[in-house]
């Protein structure tokens, strides 16, 4: 999968370098590239922004700059690939793990980082219309940030973790929150088997596969009631079973 993220702060997606993502990108699993929006400004002063038409409070990011940008980068695909141009925002989809495993599958992601009070609107218009592009505007929740390098570093992460190779051992994506079932994840521990007055439940020190398998179970469901009763509600008829309704 190839990724490129633009924005006015590349050094905000240093972290990209580290860990998990930096792997892949070091073993070739992602070919990930953060390009400066400023480089398509044709001005001295490499001005990205300008006063919102209608009035109001802040200011609004260019559309001629962005799509010098977003032209430059999209042509730049020798295979001609189609690209998910994600713009991230507080109004957009809110991402879910469904969304991350639907990017996971694209071969190409564009995120178009915006600041200030946002990407004048005519942008993603543009590009809607542009074949081979799909434009999705992506939220990571209901709460507002200053711009979108941190919705970018969510939804790399999200979406790296699920390409083929890049975690070690894929069984650990098969039992992850809002993934076994869509419930949310059950307490872990390790050792020590005592620590500061706390035990681990015995049942985890019993070898009993199945009855280990049973707690995780009902521990997972006894979250997910307290705290995401939403997502019980969507879970598929058949996903609980008569013993779970005893939680
Ligand atoms: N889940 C999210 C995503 C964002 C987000 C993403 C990109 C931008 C670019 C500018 N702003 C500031 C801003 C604030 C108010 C209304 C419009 N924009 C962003 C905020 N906030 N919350």
């Amino acid at each position: 999968m190839r990724i490129d993220v633009l924005t006015i702060f590349p050094d905000y997606l240093a972290p990209l370098d580290l860990s998990l993502v930096g792997k892949a990108r070091r073993s070739g699993l992602l070919d990930l590239a953060v390009h400066d929006l400023r480089d398509w400004t044709a001005d001295r002063h490499r001005t990205v922004d300008d006063t919102p038409f209608g009035g109001g409070a802040g200011m609004v990011m260019r559309p001629d700059v962005w799509g010098e940008a977003l032209d430059a980068v999209l042509a730049d695909d020798d295979a001609g690939q189609p690209a998910v141009l994600l713009v991230p925002g507080p109004g957009g989809e809110v991402l879910t793990q469904r969304t991350a495993e639907e990017l996971a599958g694209a071969r190409r992601l564009v995120i178009a980082c915006g600041r200030y009070e946002g990407i004048d609107a005519r942008v993603a218009e543009h590009y809607a219309t542009r074949p081979g592009v799909e434009v999705r505007e992506i939220s990571i929740g209901d709460y507002v940030l200053n711009g979108g390098e941190v919705a970018a570093l969510v939804v790399i992460e999200a979406v790296a973790r699920l390409l083929p190779g890049v975690v070690g051992n894929p069984e650990s994506l098969v039992e992850e929150s809002h993934g076994a079932a869509g419930l949310l994840e059950y307490p872990v521990y390790t050792k020590p088997p005592e620590w500061r007055g706390h035990a681990v439940p015995e049942v985890l020190t019993s070898g009993h596969h199945g009855k280990v398998a049973r707690w995780r179970r009902d521990r997972a469901l006894e979250r997910t009631a307290a705290r995401r009763p939403d997502l019980l509600a969507r879970l598929a008829p058949d996903a609980l079973d008569p013993a779970d309704r005893r939680v």
